[in-house]
C-alpha cells in the first residue's frame, strides 16, 4: 500500500495508523503497536497529550513562526527526531535506510536502534542529517564496545543509552500470538557476532543477553570507550535525573519505552516537568511516548522539553509509503507544529514556555466517588473526552496532591553541589573506577592495590594478641577492674599503648623520644589528617607534596581546603633544588609554606628511596626555612636489607613529624597508625606543651580515641616482637623482596633490552616496598585500563592519578605485595601482551 492509494490522503498521524493496520499482519501491527501488561502506561501516554489544553497568545505579531532548534550543537530543522525502534525491516524491506533518507530530507535526526535491520554503515551512507546510536548493554561489553566503535567510524553523533529495560517488559500480544521475527528481519549489526542469531523474539535475545545488572558505572564505562555524547533514554524521575547530570550525561530522554517497560510508569508528559526542572538546564531534555500531533510537540515544549522523538507513527509511514511516507509523517507533525506556533504567538521554539499550557484538564472522577478521593479504575479506554469534569474542590486537591509529590521528591535526594567540594573531587573518585574495573573483572590479575600478601594472617592469632597484652596488664600491676575498662571503656585520646610505641621506635628505627610525644591514631591517615589540620593555621599556609604523590597526603588536605602545592620529583627521585625553589616561589606569592610531606623510602607511587646525603641535605633546609617534613616511611620495615636511617632518627632541630602505620608491619584491619611530634609549643595564655598534646586535641573531636580493641591487639603483637617488629617481618621482607625481583625478572624475560629500547619502555628498579613504575609507549588512561582488564585480564594503576596537575599519562603503577609468585609471572606476561598489543607490536615475539 502507497501513499497515493485511492481514498483519500492521509493527513494527520491517526491517517497513516488506521492505514499502516491494513496494511501489515496482525502480528506485527501488534508487536509495534502493544504494550507491557495491561498496556496502562501506554494508553497514559496518549490520555496526557489528550487532556492538556494550549492557550493560544493572540496579536503577537509572530508571522512564520521558525521552529529550527540547535541539539547538540546540531541544527534539525524542528524540536522532533525519531526515536531509536527495532527492526524497521518488520514493515519495508528498505527498513533504516528508507528512514535515514526521510530524515535527511526533512533536517531531523534519527536515532537508531541496536537491533535496527541494516547495518550502521548503510544506514549512515543513506544519512544526511544527524544519526545517533541506541545502545542496549549486553553482558558481553566487548560486543557493546564493537557496536559503538563500528557506529562511531560510521560517523554517528551521540550515544543514547536505554536504562528502562534491563530486561524487556512483558508485551502480552506477542506472548499471545507467540510472536517471533519472520526469517528476513534479523538485528544486521550483531550477525558478525553471533549475538542475535537464534532468538525467535526480540525478549528472548533480551532476556539471554542484556546486562541486567547495569548500574550508574556504565556511564563512565561509556566514556571509556567512546567520545560520543552519552544520553540516557528512560528517566521518569527527578532523583535519577540529578543523579545522571551529576554523572555529567549530554542528555535525557524522559521515556516509559512507548509504554512497552514498567505497566505503571507515569505518562512522560507528565513526568516531564519533574525531570526538567531536575535538569536546570544543565543538559538538553528529549521526551518520547504518544505525541501524534504538532500540538504535542508544543506542548512538550512548553513542559520543559527541548525537543520529542516520534515513535510509532514513523512505522506507520514506513508500511504505507516507505521514505516517502516517513518524511510524509515528519512533515506533517512539523506543519502542524508551525500551525500551532503561530496561533499560540511563539515565534521560535525557545519562545515555547510553560504560560502557554492551560490548567490541565484532570481525569474524570469515578462515578459515585466523593470529591478527588477516588480516581477511574482502569482500564478506562473510553474516558470522555475534552472538558473538565470536576469541581474547583477537585482540582485544588489535585494541586494538593502535586505539590506533595514534589515535595517528596525533593526530599528523597540530596543535591552533590550543596556538599563540600570535596566529594567532586576527581582526586576522592580516583580509586572507585578501579574499584569498579575490579570487581567487573574479578578474574583479571590486579597489580593495583598496595595491600599486603594475606597469607601471613592468621585468624587464631588475634587471640593470642589480645591475651598476652591483657595479661600484661595484669602483670604490671592492673586490677582486673582496670583491665577490663581499659577495653572495654573509652580510653585515653592520645592512646593506649604508647609506651609499647616508643619502645618500638627506639629498637627498631633509632627514633628516642618520649611516649608523650606520641599519639596513637586510626591509621596513619587519621595522622596525616591531624597533621595537616593543626600545621595549616589559615589560606595563606600551603602544603608541600612531591607530585606524584601518595593520594592519602592530598586528598586530607582536600578534605580540609587546605591548598597543596607540588614539588616536581624525577626519575631519579627528589631534588632539595625544586624543594627549594618552589619555597621561594609560594612566598614570592604571599604563602606561607608550613610543611613537606614526603616518604623517603620506596615511596608509593614512584618506588624511589632518598639517599642519605639527599636526607641531612634536606633536614638542614628544613631547619633554614622553618618549615616541618611529615615523614610517612611505612614499606621500610617490611623491605629486605638494611634501610637507611629515618628522617626523625637524624633530626636534631625537631623538624620532622614521624606518621607511622602498623599497617604494613602488622596489619592493615587493626587501623592503628601514630604521629610523633615532639614539637614544643608555647603560646599565650596557655602553658607550654606539646605538638602531639594539640593533636590529640583535634583528635578528640574527629575520632575521641583509637580503637582500644585494635590496639590491644597491636600491643600484644609488640611484646610477641619484643618491641622489635623489623625482626618479626623479616619472612615478610623477604617475600616482598621475592616478590618484587619476580616482576623485575619477568619483565626482564618479556621485554628484552633490545626489544624494550624499541618499545620505548622502561620501569625503575626499587629495592623493597609495593611499588614500581612503567613508562609506557601509550596513554594509559581510563580506556586502556579497561581494554587491558576486558581483554588481557590484568589490571594496573594509571599513573595520572597520583599527579597533582598534569603528568604520569604514559605511565602505570604495578604493586607487587599481594600476589603469589605464580600469579605474578602469568600477571606480567598478561601485561606484556597487552603493552605490545597498544604498542601496535603484537607480532613480535
Ligand atoms: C516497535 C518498537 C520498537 C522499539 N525498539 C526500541 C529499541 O530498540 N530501543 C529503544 O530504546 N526503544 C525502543 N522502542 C521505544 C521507542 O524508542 C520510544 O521510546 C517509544 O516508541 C515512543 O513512544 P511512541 O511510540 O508512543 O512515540 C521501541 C518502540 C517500538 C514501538
Amino acid at each position: 500500500m502507497t501513499d497515493t492509494d485511492p481514498g483519500f490522503a492521509p493527513l494527520t498521524l491517526a491517517d497513516y495508523a488506521e492505514r499502516a493496520r491494513a496494511a501489515v499482519p496482525v502480528k506485527t501491527w501488534d508487536f509495534i503497536e502493544g504494550g507491557a501488561g495491561d498496556e496502562r502506561t501506554l494508553r497514559s501516554n496518549a490520555d496526557a497529550f489528550e487532556r492538556a489544553r494550549l492557550l493560544p497568545r493572540v496579536l503577537a505579531g509572530v508571522g512564520l513562526p521558525d521552529t529550527g532548534t540547535r541539539v547538540l550543537g546540531r541544527t534539525w530543522a524542528a524540536p522532533v527526531g525519531i526515536a531509536p525502534m527495532a527492526y524497521h525491516t518488520l514493515v519495508h524491506e528498505q527498513g533504516e535506510i528508507a528512514t535515514a533518507r526521510a530524515a535527511g530530507a526533512t533536517g531531523l535526526p534519527f536515532v537508531v536502534s541496536t537491533f535496527a535491520g541494516h547495518t550502521f554503515e548503510d544506514i549512515a551512507a543513506a544519512a544526511s542529517s544527524p544519526l545517533w546510536l541506541q545502545v542496549y548493554c549486553f553482558r558481553d561489553r566487548s560486543l557493546t564496545r564493537e557496536l559503538i566503535h563500528r557506529a562511531e567510524r560510521a560517523g554517528f553523533e551521540a550515544l543514547v543509552l536505554t536504562v528502562d529495560a534491563p530486561r524487556l517488559g512483558r508485551r502480552l500480544r506477542d506472548l499471545r500470538h507467540g510472536f517471533t521475527l519472520p526469517p528476513t528481519v534479523r538485528p544486521a549489526n550483531l550477525q558478525d557476532s553471533g549475538s542475535g542469531t537464534g532468538f525467535g523474539s526480540p525478549m528472548e535475545h533480551a532476556l539471554a543477553e542484556f546486562d541486567a545488572a547495569l548500574d550508574w558505572s556504565v556511564i563512565g564505562w561509556l566514556r571509556s570507550v567512546s567520545s560520543l555524547p552519552v544520553l540516557l533514554k528512560g528517566v521518569l524521575g527527578g532523583a535519577d535525573a540529578r543523579r545522571a547530570v551529576d554523572a555529567g550525561v549530554d542528555g535525557l530522554i524522559v521515556s516509559n519505552h512507548g509504554g512497552r517497560q514498567l505497566d505503571g510508569a507515569p505518562s512522560t508528559l507528565d513526568a516531564l516537568p519533574e525531570v526538567a526542572s531536575a535538569v536546570a538546564g544543565a543538559c538538553p531534555v528529549l521526551v518520547d511516548g504518544g505525541v501524534r500531533r504538532g500540538a504535542d510537540v508544543l506542548t512538550s515544549l512548553a513542559s520543559g522539553a527541548d525537543a520529542v522523538l516520534l515513535g510509532r507513527p514513523v512505522l506507520h509511514g514506513l508500511a504505507v509509503g516507505g521514505e516517502e511516507g516517513v518524511a510524509r509523517v515528519l512533515g506533517i507533525v512539523a506543519d502542524e507544529l508551525t500551525e500551532a506556533m503561530a496561533l499560540c504567538g511563539t515565534a521560535s521554539v525557545a519562545d515555547a514556555g510553560p504560560d502557554l499550557l492551560a490548567p490541565r484538564t484532570a481525569p474524570p472522577v469515578q462515578e459515585g466517588s466523593r470529591g478527588g478521593e477516588a480516581r477511574t479504575a482502569e482500564p478506562r479506554r473510553e474516558e470522555p473526552r475534552g472538558g473538565d469534569v470536576r469541581g474547583g474542590e477537585a482540582r485544588r486537591e489535585e494541586s494538593r496532591t502535586e505539590d506533595l509529590r514534589r515535595e517528596e521528591a525533593r526530599t528523597e535526594a540530596l543535591r552533590r553541589e550543596d556538599l563540600h567540594g570535596s566529594v567532586r573531587d576527581p582526586l576522592l573518585g580516583t580509586m572507585n573506577f578501579l574499584n569498579e574495573i575490579t570487581s567487573r573483572y574479578p578474574e583479571a590479575i590486579s597489580f593495583a592495590p598496595g595491600r599486603p600478601y594475606g597469607g601471613f594472617f592468621h585468624s587464631e592469632q588475634i587471640f593470642d594478641h589480645l591475651r598476652r597484652y591483657l595479661d600484661h596488664l595484669t602483670a604490671t600491676g592492673h586490677s582486673p577492674d582496670q583491665v577490663r575498662d581499659t577495653v572495654f571503656q573509652y580510653g585515653p585520646t592520645s592512646g593506649l599503648i604508647r609506651d609499647l610505641v616508643a619502645d618500638t621506635l627506639r629498637r627498631d628505627e633509632g627514633i628516642d623520644v618520649p611516649p608523650e610525644s606520641i599519639v596513637v591514631t586510626a591509621g596513619c591517615q587519621e595522622a596525616m589528617l591531624l597533621a595537616v589540620r593543626a600545621l595549616i593555621a589559615g589560606p595563606d599556609d600551603v602544603l608541600l607534596v612531591p607530585d606524584p604523590c601518595y593520594v592519602g597526603i592530598t586528598g586530607a588536605a582536600r578534605l580540609l581546603d587546605v591548598e597543596a602545592v607540588a614539588v616536581p620529583e624525577h626519575a631519579s627521585g627528589f631534588r632539595c633544588a625544586d624543594l627549594e625553589a618552589v619555597l621561594s616561589a609560594q612566598r614570592a606569592r604571599g604563602r606561607r609554606p608550613r610543611a613537606f610531606y614526603v616518604t623517603p623510602d620506596h615511596a608509593n607511587p614512584s618506588g624511589a628511596t632518598m639517599p642519605v646525603e639527599t636526607r641531612h641535605e634536606l633536614l638542614a633546609l628544613a631547619a633554614r626555612h622553618d618549615l616541618l617534613i611529615l615523614e610517612d616511611s611505612p614499606y621500610r620495615s617490611v623491605s629486605p636489607g638494611r634501610q637507611l636511617p629515618t628522617l626523625k632518627s637524624l633530626d636534631r632541630t625537631r623538624s620532622v613529624v614521624h606518621l607511622g602505620s602498623f599497617s604494613k608491619t602488622l596489619f592493615p584491619g587493626a587501623r592503628i597508625g601514630f604521629a610523633v611530634a615532639d614539637q614544643p609549643v608555647r603560646g599565650d595564655g596557655e602553658g607550654a606543651s606539646l605538638l602531639a598534646d594539640e593533636l590529640a586535641k583535634i583528635k578528640s573531636m574527629v575520632t575521641v580515641n583509637t580503637s582500644a580493641v585494635s590496639q590491644t591487639v597491636v600491643a600484644g603483637m609488640l611484646l610477641a616482637a619484643d618491641g622489635r617488629p623489623s625482626d618479626f617481618n623479616a619472612d615478610t621482607a623477604a617475600y616482598y623482596g621475592n616478590a618484587m625481583r619476580t616482576v623485575l625478572t619477568r619483565l626482564e624475560e618479556r621485554f628484552p633490552p633490545a626489544e624494550r629500547t624499541a618499545l620505548g619502555i622502561r620501569w625503575n628498579t626499587p629495592t623493597g616496598g609495593f611499588f614500581l613504575t612503567l613508562d609506557v609507549p601509550f596513554p594509559t588512561d581510563n580506556a586502556a585500563l579497561t581494554r587491558s582488564a576486558e581483554d588481557f585480564g590484568v589490571i594496573w594503576t594509571p599513573m595520572s592519578y597520583f599527579y597533582l596537575n598534569q603528568g604520569g599519562e604514559s605511565a602505570l603503577r604495578l604493586s607487587i605485595s599481594y600476589l603469589t609468585p605464580d600469579s605474578i609471572k602469568e600477571g606480567i606476561d598478561r601485561l606484556a601482551r597487552f603493552i605490545k598489543s597498544e604498542a601496535g607490536a603484537d607480532g613480535a615475539s
